[in-house]
């Protein structure tokens, strides 16, 4: 039986340095969201603080304990899976950039903190890396998240798709002047590794940067399912895995590869 996921894509800004009032917009987006009967709504990178970097040791939140009791409790109300974008989450050994997916039922199902950080936004000052691959199933369906500049790094997508993952979300926070690249390589891990990319940005502008928006949904083949435009918008799109199993066949890129030839 193909088996098919409903995703709700939350495109939205972000409130500079001030959580409680991200909080809140998340809640209403998933409300906003839930007469299309998502079975996975999906948020921007930081969606908590934005890029205070400067207050991030005040605003972060200790194991993420009030982003996990806020959203836990949403999920399971609203009966939908979450994959929560990402937050400052502090921990003993320093604050990460951190992204959890949360069941329908309210648990925590995965926790991936980001591996490639982004020296241009000076995140390597402020951000510990993270270094495992997660993936996770809602209903059914094996997943995996990178986070924003994550997706340049071929190999780490690879890494996912070898673990299994058949849809890949990539939270971001990704400025002008780089639309192209973000569209670009969004549609390029999509196709090399013959599976879903579902893209989520943020609009907006903080101290300069404008924020490019242009989520979206990319099938196995490459194709965009749907497009958002540099606006707060959300995207409702139906991926269908036998479109994956499709692709597979068709061109058996995971039998022909030649890891023996590759570079580590
Ligand atoms: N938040 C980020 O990781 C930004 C990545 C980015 O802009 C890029 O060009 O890569």
């Amino acid at each position: 039986m193909d088996a098919k996921l409903r995703i709700a894509v939350v495109q939205m800004d972000i409130a500079f340095g001030a959580p409680r009032t991200n909080r809140d917009k998340v809640a209403q987006r998933i409300e906003q969201a839930m007469p299309h009967h998502p079975d996975v709504v999906v948020f921007p990178e930081l969606w908590d603080t934005a890029y205070d970097l400067d207050r991030l040791e005040q605003l972060a939140d200790w194991e993420g304990e009030e982003t996990k009791a806020f959203l836990s409790a949403v999920a399971r109300d609203a009966g939908v899976a979450i994959v929560a974008g990402s937050i400052a989450e502090k921990r003993s050994d320093g604050i990460y950039n951190t992204s959890f997916v949360f069941s329908k039922k309210g648990d925590v199902i995965a926790t991936y903190r980001k591996a490639h950080l982004f020296r241009p936004m000076e995140e390597h000052r402020h951000f510990q890396a993270g270094d495992a691959c997660a993936v996770y199933r809602i209903d059914d369906v094996p997943c995996a998240t990178v986070i924003c500049y994550d997706v340049r790094f071929p190999e780490w997508v690879r890494t996912a798709a070898l673990a299994g993952a058949q849809v890949l979300f990539v939270p971001a926070q990704w400025p002008h002047p780089r639309l192209n690249h973000w569209r670009q390589l969004l549609i390029a891990r999509a196709i090399e590794n013959q599976l879903y990319v579902v893209g989520c940005n943020r609009v907006g502008t903080a101290k300069g940067t404008s924020f490019c928006g242009h989520s979206m949904v990319v099938d196995p083949w490459g194709e965009i399912v749907c497009e958002a435009l540099q606006r707060e918008e959300i995207l409702i799109a139906d991926v269908h895995l036998d479109r994956v199993a499709k692709a597979r066949h068709a061109i058996p890129v995971f039998s022909d590869r030649r890891p023996d030839l590759y570079a580590r």
